[in-house]
């Protein structure tokens, strides 16, 4: 059967080559489907023993060294023999082929093979996944469809944003309900403050209270005011309104326990607390700090509070989503216990290849390099890490200030109110004050 549509494609493809580029432009599937997709499976079977043997993924069948009549003989076998794939598969935008592992081969070897199978193909990008044991599944990405990426669709649902599109093409989503806590890290001008806009006005329609910490002066979440319950522009206030969200963390475990529940969510509707998502925007503001004992202690409460509504938050209904350029250990000691706690990953352009790995290297090694690779051009395109311990790359739709604003303003009736901090906040600007 994939023969046939094979012979099918070729024919079209004959006809679509004369046609030229204009087609390509207006139809770039189908033009991929019919000329692109048969020249690139062609390479593939065509070059494959010959790229396996290059990248070391094809193995003698017999040892290194053998005797002949009465001399041991050593050295390379002459023809290695490649592992079988299948018949290349065309997807929207490349090919997918299944490979059967050679005993003793892992999925790591082909995942290091990668650079060379996509230059030997001629496509952007090869990705290894294992669907099975002893298969492994190379999908390759023809053109980098995050280059014009066109717009993703995805049906709203509570606590989850529609920030993009991956590579692959399908809708970037961040779950908070499947992922609970998020950390966006990426260089100046990488697009993390797009992403962080980008989220915002997903979460304002929804019944959802925004808590924006943004102690550069609240230059950027500031934009977003009118829909967030509370915002903190220094790190006096961030410490207040942190430790006001922890109060709420423990009347809501007061309340799951008086019902006899473990999450909010098996709570009654009526009785249910709002969800909270708390933006912080540069994490690293919070933590350092000018060796007073008083911006000491500020930090190292700020540090406790975000640990403690990391490590209770995802079942109370409390998330966090944390951004900054670097967040290492160098900030301070309880950096990497609230690391630990952030399993959704978003890794933009670095500038320096260990805050891609410290990103990224704990939960998934080979999306380190993927991260690496991203060039400072490459604005809004990043690795996002989700609930599977899958990666993927990803470009988030672009949502211009006015865009942001105007979508909060729109929706700044639905602001829940947080009593407890809203008052903390006052306080804490008046002890500025006084
Ligand atoms: N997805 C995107 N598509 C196109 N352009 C983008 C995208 N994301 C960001 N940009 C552009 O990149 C530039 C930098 O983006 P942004 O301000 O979000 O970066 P940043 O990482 O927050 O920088 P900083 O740390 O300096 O605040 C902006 O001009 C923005 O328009």
């Amino acid at each position: 059967m994939g023969h046939i549509l094979f012979a099918l494609l070729l024919a079209v493809a004959a006809v679509l080559l004369v046609a030229g580029g204009r087609l390509r432009e207006r139809y770039p599937i189908a033009v991929w489907y019919c000329t692109g997709y048969p020249r690139t499976a062609l390479r593939i079977l065509w070059h494959w023993r010959e790229v396996a043997r290059h990248t070391d993924l094809a193995v003698s069948p017999s040892p290194a060294r053998t005797l002949i009549a009465d001399v041991i003989v050593t050295g390379r076998p002459l023809r290695p023999v490649a592992p079988r794939i299948s018949f290349p598969k065309p997807t929207r935008t490349g090919v997918s082929l299944l490979v059967r592992l050679h005993p003793g081969q892992t999925p790591e070897l082909y995942k290091a093979a990668v650079e060379a199978l996509a230059h030997a193909w001629r496509v952007h990008a090869v990705r290894v996944t294992s669907p099975d044991r002893g298969f492994v599944l190379l999908t390759a990405t023809a053109v980098d469809p995050l280059q014009h990426p066109g717009r993703a669709h995805a049906k709203p649902a509570l606590l989850s944003a529609l920030v993009g599109i991956l590579e692959a093409g399908g809708a970037w989503v961040l779950d908070f309900r499947t992922v609970p806590h998020w950390m966006i890290v990426g260089a100046t001008q990488s697009g993390k403050s797009t992403l962080l806009a980008r989220l915002v006005t997903q979460l304002a329609p929804q019944h959802v209270a925004l808590v924006g910490i943004d102690c550069k002066g609240g230059m950027e979440l500031g934009l977003f005011e009118s829909r967030l319950s509370a915002l903190a522009t220094s790190r006096r206030e961030a410490a207040a309104a942190l430790g006001a969200l922890v109060i709420e963390l423990q009347e809501r475990m007061l309340v799951c326990r008086e019902a006899g529940v473990r999450s909010i969510w098996q709570l009654p509707e009526k009785l249910r607390p709002v969800p909270i998502v708390v933006i912080v925007d540069e994490l690293a503001e919070l933590y350092l700090h000018d060796g007073t004992r008083e911006s000491k202690a500020e930090a190292e409460q700020c540090s406790v509070y975000l640990l403690r509504i990391a490590q209770l938050g995802a079942v109370l209904g409390l998330h966090l989503v944390v951004a900054g350029q670097r967040i290492g250990s160098e900030l301070g000691s309880g950096v990497t216990a609230l690391r630990a706690q952030l399993s959704g990953r978003i890794c933009h352009a670095v500038n320096d290849p260990g805050t891609a790995e410290m990103t990224l290297g704990d939960l998934a090694k080979d999306a380190v390099a993927a991260a690496q690779s991203i060039t400072a051009e490459e604005k809004g395109v990043a690795i996002c890490l989700g609930a599977d311990g899958g990666w993927s790359r990803a470009r988030s739709h672009l949502t211009t200030i006015d865009q942001a604003r105007e979508i909060t303003a729109k929706h700044f009736h639905l602001t829940p109110v947080l009593p407890g901090v809203h008052r903390a906040l006052l306080m804490a600007d008046g002890d500025g004050a006084s």
